[in-house]
């Protein structure tokens, strides 16, 4: 898997050291709240399950999976719900948690329907922020590294389902995806 790589950008403990640093944050900010957490499947799950183990205060987690990639380097521009959430959103503090947000249509759909559901408010936490990839204007309120211009794979983001086991965050060859 490795060797389809083009450049490792973080690796495993650079990532586990922000991963921290954002679980600090939000231990402080959501304090006596009692949020809503929610994974944003697939590619969330690595990073949900090692932010979670940093928070220090209660809170619920729930799962959502959406998909706009599929076997593609480039978004569809649709983003369809394949599992929706289990627990109610309204009225209660959410924290949306992201792997990427690279075009930002999926987490502005996501947003306009926690939204019509009367979400008391919504935080948005990404591991990764790719600004150059933005179609709509969209910004994270707590993002741990901004990624080149690069599709990228590794700690839980995908091509083609492969690759999401990668403890790294690594530019694909292009080769790869080329063929
Ligand atoms: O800002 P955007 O351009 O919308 O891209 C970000 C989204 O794309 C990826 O999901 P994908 O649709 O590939 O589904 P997956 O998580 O199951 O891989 C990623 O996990 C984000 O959810
Ligand atoms: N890699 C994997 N999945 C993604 C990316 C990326 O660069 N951008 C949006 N979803
Ligand atoms: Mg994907």
């Amino acid at each position: 898997m490795l060797n389809d790589i083009q450049e490792v950008l973080y690796d495993a403990n650079q990532i586990q050291q922000k991963v921290q640093e954002l679980g600090d944050t939000i231990s402080r900010e959501f304090e006596g709240r009692n949020p809503l957490v929610i994974c944003v499947l697939k590619g969330a799950f690595i990073f949900m399950a090692d932010l979670v183990k940093t928070i220090t205060i209660p809170l619920e987690i729930d799962f959502m999976a959406v998909s706009s990639y599929g076997q593609s380097t480039k978004t569809s521009g649709v983003v369809k719900i394949i599992k929706d959430l289990d627990a109610s959103v309204q009225g209660r503090d959410v924290l949306i948690v992201e792997d990427i947000i690279d075009s930002g249509l999926t987490l502005s759909y996501l947003i306009d329907v926690l939204e019509r559901r009367n979400a008391k408010s919504i935080t948005l936490v990404t591991l990764f922020d790719k600004p150059a990839g933005r179609k709509v204007e969209l910004e994270a309120d707590y993002k741990g590294f901004v990624l080149p211009d690069a599709f990228v794979v590794g700690y839980g983001l995908d091509y083609a389902e492969q690759y999401r086991n990668l403890p790294i965050i690594g530019i694909l060859k292009p080769e790869v995806y080329e063929k």
